[in-house]
C-alpha cells in the first residue's frame, strides 16, 4: 500500500460547485454492528460505511460467532447474532473502535480470543480497557497494549469499575456497549483528569437506549448500564460528518460552494460542529431540507478553538489554518498523540516541511500562516492526514500526498470523490 507513488493533489482552478455524497459514519456503523451482534434477534444496518475499520469490525464479530452478510447492496448488512465463542483471532488494523469495543464482547465468549493489529496499533493506549476487564473478573493476558488475549468463560460478572479515560473516550464506549450483557450490568466511573470526545460517549448512550438498554448518565463522569436484553433493530446510518469536513473545507480553500446531502437535523456526531467552525473561519453556511451548503470566498480566517470534544476534526482545521490570513490556536487535544499517529507531531512536521509554521504546545498546535511551497506530505497511515494534505494541495501547487490509499480506513474511493468534487468547478 505504501509503495505506490505519492498522489499529486489537484489544485482548484475555479470556484467549486459540487454536491458530495458522504458514506456512512464509521462511529455509528461500528456501534450498530456491535449492538446487532449482542442483540436477541437478527437486525439490519443500512447506509453502513464500508471501509477498512468497519470491515475489520464485521470480521471481528464474525470470528466470535456472529453471522454478517451483505444485503441488497454493499452498504446493507444483515446481522444474525450467535453464541460468542473462542478460540478466535481479532485483527484490529489501526481501528480504535475495534481494539477498544471488541474486547468486552470477547469477554462474553467461551474461550481465548487473541487481538493484534498494525504495528502502529500496538502503540495506541489500551491499558484502561484491559485493566477494567481484569477488575470485572475477566482473564486478560499480561501487558498493557496490543497484542493481548481475552479468555472468557461465557459470562461476565460486571459491577462497578473505575476507568481513566483521559486518553480516549473509546475506553468508556467499549465497556458500556457490552455492559447490558454483563450479569450485574455496569457502573463505570471516569477517574482521570479530563474526558475527550464527549459527543462520542453521548452517541454510545443514545444507540444503547435506542436498543432498549437502560442507561443512567445523569451524573457527570458516571454511567450506569442495567443488565437486560439488547433489542434487534433495522437502522439507517447517518453520513460521516467528520469525513464531510475536508470536502466542506474545500469550499473555503477554493471558493465556491460544496453541498452535502443527508445532513442530520439532530446528531451525536462531533462533526455537527463543522458548520460552526467553518463559519468562524470565513464560510457562509446554509441548510435547505437535509442539504448543508458551505460557501467560501477563498479567504480563510484563523481560529482559536478548543477541539477537546471533536479531536478527529483537527487535521482538517489545521490544514485550513495553515492557509488562513491570521494565526490559529487549536487547544484541548493532547490525546491526539495516541490517535492513528501522534497527530500533533505529524501535522507540525508536515506543515513545516511545506514552509509553514506550526508549533506543538502541551495540548495542541499554534499555526502561523506563511506562504507554502510544493513538497511531499507524509501521512503516517492516518486517513485524516491524507485528507488534510489534499486540502492544502488544493491551494498549493505540487503537494504530493504519500500513501493516499490510507484513506480507505474510513473513506475508500477518496481520490475519486475529490476529483469529482473538482469536476464540478464552474
Ligand atoms: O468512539 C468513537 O467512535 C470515536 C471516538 C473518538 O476517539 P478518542 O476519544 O480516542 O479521540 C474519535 O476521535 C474517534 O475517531 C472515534
Ligand atoms: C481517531 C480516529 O480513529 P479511531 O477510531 O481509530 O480512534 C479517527 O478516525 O480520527
Amino acid at each position: 500500500m505504501t509503495d505506490s507513488a505519492p498522489w499529486p493533489a489537484p489544485t482548484s482552478a475555479a470556484p467549486l460547485a459540487a454536491t458530495v455524497e458522504v458514506p456512512g459514519s464509521k462511529s455509528l456503523t461500528n456501534r450498530f454492528l456491535v449492538l446487532a451482534a449482542l442483540a436477541e434477534a437478527p437486525g439490519t444496518l443500512r447506509g453502513a460505511l464500508r471501509g477498512r475499520d468497519t470491515d475489520l469490525m464485521a470480521d471481528a464479530l464474525r470470528a466470535l460467532g456472529t453471522t454478517i452478510t451483505e444485503g441488497d447492496r454493499p452498504s446493507t448488512w444483515e446481522v444474525v447474532p450467535g453464541v460468542f465463542r473462542g478460540p478466535a483471532r481479532v485483527e484490529c488494523g489501526l481501528a480504535g473502535t475495534v481494539m477498544r469495543f471488541v474486547p468486552a464482547v470477547a469477554a462474553l465468549a467461551d474461550g481465548p480470543v487473541h487481538f493484534d493489529g498494525d504495528p502502529g496499533a500496538r502503540l495506541r493506549p489500551m491499558a484502561p480497557v484491559l485493566e477494567a476487564l481484569r477488575a470485572l473478573g475477566v482473564r486478560v493476558s499480561d501487558g498493557a497494549s496490543l497484542p493481548f488475549t481475552v479468555t472468557g468463560h461465557g459470562s461476565v460478572r460486571g459491577g462497578t469499575v473505575d476507568v481513566d479515560a483521559s486518553a480516549s473516550s473509546q475506553f468508556v464506549s467499549g465497556l458500556l456497549l457490552a455492559a447490558a450483557r454483563f450479569d450485574q450490568g455496569l457502573t463505570l466511573r471516569h477517574v482521570g483528569p479530563s474526558l475527550p470526545s464527549l459527543p462520542h460517549i453521548e452517541m454510545t448512550v443514545e444507540v444503547l437506549r435506542a436498543a432498549g438498554v437502560v442507561v443512567d448518565d445523569s451524573r457527570p463522569g458516571i454511567w450506569r448500564v442495567e443488565h437486560g436484553p439488547v433489542r434487534a433493530r433495522d437502522v439507517r446510518v447517518e453520513p460521516d460528518l467528520s469525513n464531510a469536513a475536508p470536502f466542506l473545507g474545500a469550499a473555503l480553500v477554493g471558493g465556491g460552494t460544496v453541498r452535502v446531502p443527508g445532513w442530520p437535523e439532530q446528531t451525536t456526531q462531533p462533526g455537527r460542529l463543522v458548520p460552526g467552525l467553518l463559519e468562524r473561519m470565513g464560510a457562509s453556511v446554509s441548510v435547505a431540507g437535509d442539504v448543508l451548503s458551505v460557501t467560501g470566498s477563498g479567504e480563510i480566517h484563523g481560529i482559536d478553538v478548543d477541539l477537546h470534544a471533536a479531536g478527529e476534526l483537527t487535521p482538517t482545521i489545521a490544514a485550513l489554518a495553515a492557509l488562513a490570513d491570521s494565526p490559529s490556536r487549536l487547544r484541548g487535544i493532547a490525546h491526539l498523540r495516541g490517535h492513528e499517529t501522534d497527530r500533533l507531531h505529524a501535522l507540525a512536521t508536515e506543515i513545516t516541511r511545506l514552509g509553514g509554521r506550526c508549533e506543538q504546545t502541551s495540548d495542541g498546535l499554534v499555526i502561523t500562516p506563511r506562504p507554502l511551497h510544493a513538497g511531499t506530505w507524509e501521512t503516517y497511515h492516518d486517513h485524516r492526514m491524507a485528507t488534510a494534505g489534499a486540502l492544502i494541495g488544493l491551494r498549493v501547487p505540487g503537494v504530493a500526498v504519500v500513501d493516499v490509499a490510507t484513506t480507505a480506513k474510513t473513506l475508500p474511493g477518496f481520490t475519486g470523490m475529490w476529483d469529482a468534487m473538482l469536476g464540478g468547478q464552474r
